[in-house]
């Protein structure tokens, strides 16, 4: 039995980890699922301090396998905003719908080809002996004029990637799963995993 911890809170976060993560281990558990009542203040100034910060805590509470992802979206028209501050970008109790409309205020007088944007994740996993592994992946695309679809989470409605017309709200999951910045932080983590678990999946 491998077990991971997934140091994260945001459902749609972890549910798209779950899918991600592939057969490594065979529990894996987010701070949602075992109910922690832990927060973690992300002070960072940077993803890598956030996702570091993240797993640390929860590694040296548990002393188990640790995954954490700190993500967010860098807009170009505001100078990389809202960046490290995605998740509190329109104050603490806000909503998604919230953080998308001051967003779009924010972009209301840029035209379409000014709105280029990229998603950025960057994933700390720390192993069982407590050895630290980074990876980061960019998806890089522009933000909408308007909200559109009912997939994914967070910013998901506002942003097209490159190579596609449609937000990754509007695009299937299994798309997203392919192209999105957590999918290519994903494929340099499972190389590392490949090499720690010498190819042995669970499957
Ligand atoms: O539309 C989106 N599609 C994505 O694929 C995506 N990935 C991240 N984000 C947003 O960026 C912030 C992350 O902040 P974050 O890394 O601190 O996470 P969080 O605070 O939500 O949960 P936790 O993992 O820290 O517990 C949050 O606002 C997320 O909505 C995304 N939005
Ligand atoms: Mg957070």
């Amino acid at each position: 039995m491998r077990k991971l911890l997934v140091a994260t809170k945001n459902e749609g976060k972890a549910k798209e980890i779950k899918q991600l993560i592939g057969g490594y281990f065979n529990d894996v558990v987010t701070l949602k699922d075992f109910d922690i009542n832990i927060n973690i203040i992300e002070d960072g100034s940077t993803f890598e301090d956030n996702a570091l910060k993240k797993a640390k805590t929860i590694y040296t509470l548990y002393r188990q396998p640790t995954l954490a992802d700190d993500s967010g979206l860098e807009v170009d028209a505001l100078g990389g905003k809202p960046g490290v501050m995605s998740a509190r970008y329109a104050g603490e109790k806000a909503t998604d719908e919230d953080r998308i409309k001051k967003l779009l205020d924010e972009l209301k007088d840029v035209p379409e080809d000014k709105r280029g944007a990229q998603f950025i994740c960057v994933l700390v996993f720390i192993d069982q002996q407590g050895r630290i592994y980074q990876t980061k992946g960019i998806c890089r695309g522009k933000i909408a004029l308007e909200p559109k679809g009912k997939n994914g989470f967070g910013y998901d409605p506002i942003f097209i990637p490159d190579g596609f017309d449609k937000t990754f709200a509007e695009l299937d999951s299994q798309i997203k799963n392919q192209i999105s910045h957590r999918s290519k932080a994903f494929e340099n983590l499972k190389k590392i995993l490949g090499e720690i678990y010498n190819e042995g999946t669970c499957d």
